[in-house]
């Protein structure tokens, strides 16, 4: 299905709930599958926290995780290391082009069984669990910090609890850090200090509810339409000040674009509103922490006819699509001129943007939502926009909240 968006009237105030962020949810129900007395609240609606879920329900011999990195990476660890199990877990097409290797190889060191069921280093995978009692393993962190993630969360289920030596630059450590936080939350104790880290094992917690904090990633889609709009104010809830989530930067980096974040703590609401500000005319930033916020930003600067140079980006090319590819070319169908290389975007705008321009999504549910705000500035169809559920999938009903109008057509 295509959308083709265009600025209706901007809401002048508006509330929009968004639901818990992926990440927290995906970490959570893995630790409840651990430790079944954790309740979790305001638990993502997404496609990839389904799916993790269901494929902890562990009823069938194998598990599609469609194209849910997280599921991929965590339901692997948890099967590695539970005696008695025997599962499949495969994914979509993309899913086996993603790399697993370096998470199996670290699993494979520690004692447990995993077979490659068709290219090795990719899924599927076919694996036998056993019980894990090997105390120390290496990885490498400089590919994806989903891995180390999958290790630290079975790592107080382990006998011995888990030492992680951190190997290369680490990669989206905002994530190893929330992942960290969670489990410190819940009662484990770890510890991190240069490229080691320690979680000491656990055989319970105490009985609690741990409540999600919602998504920043997608809160990133209001960030620009605020800045590309300069009228429309929208409250999101439910909010912290201190939030787990690495993508809270966009406060900081939004802010420079022209968007000021209100924090109201009576209802954990934040409120985003345009403010006076001089535009910087490139703005450089390295998102080696955040990479998920990059499309978000590229595509903002675009709107807003300012340059952009974006790095630590290595990463983007083995997510959902290469996302420096499709960066690349839907921003050229719009007038741009983009220059890609190994790690980074570089964005120059002619400051007019091509109308009625038809966006291509790549089965990548964030360059749907990245160009969706471009309607506040022309007519623009975004293509396959059923993708958006694979973490917000109310995200077209928050658009026509806030004044964007939408018709959707086969
Ligand atoms: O741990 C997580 O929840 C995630 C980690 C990041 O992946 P990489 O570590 O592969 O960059 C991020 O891009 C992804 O959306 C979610
Ligand atoms: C990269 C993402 O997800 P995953 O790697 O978990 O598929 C994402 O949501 O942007």
């Amino acid at each position: 299905m295509k959308a083709y968006l265009s600025s209706g009237t901007l809401k002048k105030q508006v509330e929009v709930q968004i639901t818990g962020s992926k990440s927290e949810s995906n970490r959570l129900l893995i630790l409840q599958a651990l430790y079944p007395n954790l309740k979790i609240e305001n638990l993502s609606n997404s496609d990839d926290t389904t799916v993790l879920q269901n494929g902890l329900l562990n009823n069938t011999t194998t598990i599609d995780i469609g194209h849910a990195g997280t599921a991929m990476r965590f339901l692997t660890a948890y099967f590695a290391s539970r005696k008695g199990a025997k599962i499949t877990i495969t994914g979509s097409k993309r899913m086996q082009e993603r790399p697993i290797g370096v998470l199996v190889d670290a699993l494979m060191d520690l004692g447990a069984q995993i077979l490659y069921l068709e290219n090795d280093g990719f899924p599927p995978l076919e694996i036998e669990g056993d019980s894990i009692v090997h105390p120390k393993v290496e990885i490498l962190a400089n590919t994806s910090s989903q891995y180390v993630t999958a290790l630290l969360l079975i790592a107080p289920s382990l006998k011995h609890g888990l030492q992680i030596e951190l190997l290369g630059d680490i990669t989206s450590r905002s994530y190893i850090e929330m992942t960290l936080s969670l489990l410190e939350q819940i009662g484990i104790k770890t510890t991190f200090s240069e490229n080691c880290i320690s979680v000491f094992p656990s055989e319970g917690i105490e009985d609690q509810t741990v409540t999600v904090e919602s998504d920043w990633s997608s809160a990133s889609y209001f960030y620009s339409l605020v800045a590309l709009s300069e009228e429309l104010s929208v409250t999101l809830k439910s909010y912290r000040i201190n939030s787990l989530q690495g993508d809270a930067v966009i406060v900081d980096i939004y802010q420079q674009l022209g968007v000021s974040t209100t924090f109201n703590p009576h209802d954990g609401s934040i409120t985003l509103t345009a403010s006076e500000t001089k535009l910087p005319e490139t703005l450089s930033l390295d998102l080696t922490n955040t990479p998920d916020i990059a499309q978000t930003i590229a595509v903002t600067c675009f709107g807003l006819g300012i340059s952009c140079d974006l790095t630590g980006l290595h990463t983007l090319k083995i997510k959902e699509t290469d996302r420096l590819v499709a960066l690349k070319t839907e921003l050229e169908k719009l007038g741009a001129s983009v220059v890609i290389n190994q790690d980074g975007i570089s964005v120059r705008s002619s400051g007019e943007i091509k109308d009625s321009v038809e966006i291509e999504t790549y089965n990548d549910h964030r360059m749907a939502m990245a160009f969706a705000p471009l309607a506040v500035k022309t007519d623009i169809c975004i293509d396959d926009c059923e993708v958006v559920s694979k973490s917000y999938p109310g995200f077209f009903e928050d658009l026509i909240k806030v004044g964007i109008k939408a018709e959707f057509k086969r």
